[in-house]
C-alpha cells in the first residue's frame, strides 16, 4: 500500500530563506526528503505574482497563433530545443523554447522571429519570469547541495555550465474522448524542471510504489522534478521523477517547463559514494546523452541513463 499519495508542498516564499538562517536548514531538509522519497516537490512560490502568470500564460496563447512558418524558425542544433510539432504518439502537442532563457538578447531574438512586426511586452515578461524561475532552481540545488554536505564550490562549478531553456506547450482538445493521454509517461533528460501549468491541470505524477498523483493547479505552486541528469548526479540516491499529462478534460491545455541543461561532464560527487552506495555512473556528458537519447540503442534500452555511462561490473 502507497503511503505517498500526496505530495510534499515546500515554501520558498518565506521571507527568512537565506542560507544559514534556521528556515533556510529545515527547507534543505524537506527539498532532499522529497527529491529522495518522490523526485519531485511542489514549490510555494509567490514571488511569481498572479499577474504575472496571467501575463506570461496570455503571452503564451498568442505565441500559438502566430504562422507555422514562423514557428518553425524556433531551431536548435541541439535535439528537443526547437519548435516540436504534433507527432504520431502526441497528435495534439506543440511545443516552442527558447535557449538559454535568462539572457534577454534571447527572449528578444525570439520574439523577432515569431513577430517580426513587434509583439509588446513579450521580452519583459518572458525575461522577468524566466529569472524568477530561474533563482527557484538555484536555491534548490544549492540546498540539495548543503543537504549532502557538498561544499558550495561545487555546486557552483556545476551551475556554471547550468543553462535555463523555457518551452511553451500547447495540447489541443481530442475531437472524440477526453481520456487520451496528452504526454505519455517519461523522465526529462535534463538535470532538473519546473512545471507551470495554469487554468488547465492534466499533471500526473508517479510514486515509488507505481501509483499516479495527479498535480492540480494552483496560485503560487510549480511542480519541481528532478530529471535524468539529476540521478546521475545523486548516484540514485534520487530517481528521475515519471510524469505524463493526461484527463485535461475538452480545454485546450498550456503550460510551460522551464529545464535546466548541464552542458559540461560531471562525476558523481565523492561524498554520495559509501559502501551503502557504490558507484553506479562513469563521468557524465549531459548533452553527449541527450543526443544518445535519440538513437536506436537507446531506444531499445530499459535504462538509457545506465546504458550510457553506468558502472559495469
Ligand atoms: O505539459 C506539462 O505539464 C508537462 C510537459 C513535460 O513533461 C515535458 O515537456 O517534458
Ligand atoms: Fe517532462
Amino acid at each position: 500500500m502507497s503511503l505517498l499519495k500526496e505530495l510534499p508542498i515546500i515554501n520558498f516564499s518565506l521571507e527568512d530563506l537565506k542560507p544559514g538562517s534556521s528556515s533556510w536548514v529545515s527547507t534543505c531538509k524537506h527539498v532532499r526528503y522529497a527529491l529522495e522519497e518522490y523526485g519531485c516537490f511542489i514549490a510555494l512560490y509567490q514571488q511569481v505574482s498572479p499577474q504575472l502568470m496571467d501575463n506570461i500564460f496570455a503571452q503564451c496563447r498568442d505565441l500559438f497563433q502566430v504562422p507555422l512558418e514562423n514557428k518553425v524558425k524556433n531551431t536548435s542544433e541541439e535535439p528537443y530545443r526547437g519548435y516540436i510539432g504534433p507527432k504520431p504518439l502526441m497528435p495534439l502537442y506543440e511545443g516552442m523554447a527558447i535557449d538559454n532563457v535568462t539572457c534577454p538578447q534571447e527572449t528578444q531574438k525570439f520574439r523577432d522571429l515569431m513577430w517580426p512586426q513587434g509583439k509588446p511586452k513579450f521580452s519583459e515578461i518572458t525575461d522577468l519570469f524566466a529569472k524568477l524561475l530561474a533563482d527557484l532552481e538555484h536555491t534548490v540545488e544549492k540546498m540539495l547541495f548543503e543537504s549532502f554536505q557538498i561544499p558550495q564550490e561545487q555546486y557552483e562549478s556545476l551551475a556554471s555550465s547550468n543553462t535555463h531553456l523555457l518551452r511553451f506547450l500547447k495540447y489541443r482538445a481530442p475531437e472524440d474522448s477526453d481520456t487520451i493521454v496528452r504526454f505519455p509517461s517519461h523522465t526529462d533528460k535534463n538535470l532538473t524542471t519546473i512545471v507551470v501549468q495554469h487554468d488547465v491541470g492534466g499533471l500526473e505524477v508517479r510514486t515509488k510504489d507505481g501509483d499516479w498523483i495527479t498535480v492540480e493547479p494552483a496560485p503560487s505552486q510549480f511542480l519541481f522534478l528532478a530529471g535524468d541528469g539529476l540521478q546521475v548526479w545523486s548516484n540514485d540516491r534520487v530517481k528521475a521523477c515519471h510524469h505524463r499529462v493526461k484527463h485535461c478534460g475538452d480545454k485546450t491545455r498550456y503550460s510551460l517547463g522551464m529545464f535546466t541543461f548541464n552542458n559540461g561532464v560531471f562525476q558523481v560527487p565523492k561524498e554520495l559514494v559509501d559502501e551503502s552506495h557504490p558507484l553506479l555512473y562513469n563521468q557524465f556528458d549531459s548533452r553527449g546523452f541527450i543526443r544518445f537519447y535519440s538513437t536506436e540503442e537507446a531506444k531499445k534500452a530499459e535504462f538509457p541513463i545506465k546504458t550510457y555511462c553506468g558502472v559495469k561490473n
